[in-house]
């Protein structure tokens, strides 16, 4: 078994445990100051802690709370080099962690989806412990990026999942407002974004060959896409994938 424990069991770290309980071979200990927080993850874990001292002895030690409340922590738990620390903290480099700690340090940047194990995750570091990559494995799917992407791999894995409620949001909006119930709407709206998501992962196909697929020649779907094409959409999504790297090298203390 190995013996993970995440500090900080808000929405993400809360999101890791409920994953990783669903996979085999893990003793989950679940850390938080707020009792609330600890009672929303107990049926995920093994034990629930509000002292990071008790967390920290684990193979796998996860810093989930806030970026500003890394060093806090930091300070509190004394690790070894045999143990693994794993910060998710957006904006955080390696190079701030590494002289705080005895332990190999990682950072990876996680999603919500960890609960379905459907996460996006991206990693950095020297050499990934074999440990973080079947963890990453159990929860969903991961890429090894340099440190220099992680901005921007912060702004479409991590904070992805929210741009795409978004979009996700409109479609049910529009079915709803030509008369199909909220429930049906969400429901077709979500599965077959999860289904076009699952279609990409599975085909080797470019993006606009799928969209060609889909556009029956003088049917339905061009005369949408027509619309989207006319519009600035997808520069809308690229501006907020652009706000949100910005604000990672802002969180970094990066000028630029
Ligand atoms: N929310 C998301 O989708 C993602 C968040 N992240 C990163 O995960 C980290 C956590 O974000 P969220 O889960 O959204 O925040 P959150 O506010 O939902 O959770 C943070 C938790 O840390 C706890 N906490 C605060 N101080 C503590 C301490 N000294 N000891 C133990 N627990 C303490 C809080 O009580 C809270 O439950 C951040 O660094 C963020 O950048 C990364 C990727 C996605
Ligand atoms: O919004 C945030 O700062 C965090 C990091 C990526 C997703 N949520």
């Amino acid at each position: 078994m190995i013996h993970v424990s995440v500090i900080g069991c808000g929405n993400m770290g809360g999101a890791l445990l409920e994953g990783l309980s669903k996979a085999d071979g893990y003793t989950l200990t679940a850390c938080d100051l707020d009792p609330d927080a600890r009672e929303a993850v107990a049926e995920f874990v093994d034990e629930t802690t509000d002292d990071t001292g008790v967390a920290a002895a684990a193979d796998v030690v996860v810093l989930a709370v806030k970026p500003d409340i890394v060093d806090v922590v930091l300070e509190e738990i004394d690790l070894s080099p045999e143990q693994t620390l794993v910060s998710i903290a957006a904006g955080v480099r390696t190079d701030r962690l590494e002289p705080q700690t005895e332990a190999s340090v990682v950072r990876v940047m996680p999603n919500l989806a960890a609960a379905t194990q459907n996460m996006a995750a991206a990693v950095t570091g020297e050499e990934i412990p074999a440990v973080v990559e079947e963890l990453l494995d159990d929860v969903g799917e991961f890429v090894a990026v340099d440190e220099s992407q992680m901005d921007i791999a912060t702004a479409v894995n991590g904070s992805g999942p929210a741009f795409v409620f978004y979009l996700l949001g409109a479609m049910q909006d529009a079915g709803v407002e030509r008369g199909l119930e909220p429930e049906e709407a969400r429901t077709l709206a979500a599965q077959t974004f999860k289904g076009a998501a699952e279609t990409v992962l599975r085909s080797e196909r470019s993006i606009d060959d799928l969209i060609d697929a889909v556009c029956s020649p003088n049917g339905t779907t061009i005369e949408g896409m027509e619309v989207l094409w006319d519009s600035t959409a997808d520069e809308a999504v690229t501006d907020a994938v652009l706000a949100a790297e910005r604000r990672s090298r802002e969180l970094a203390g990066d000028d630029e």
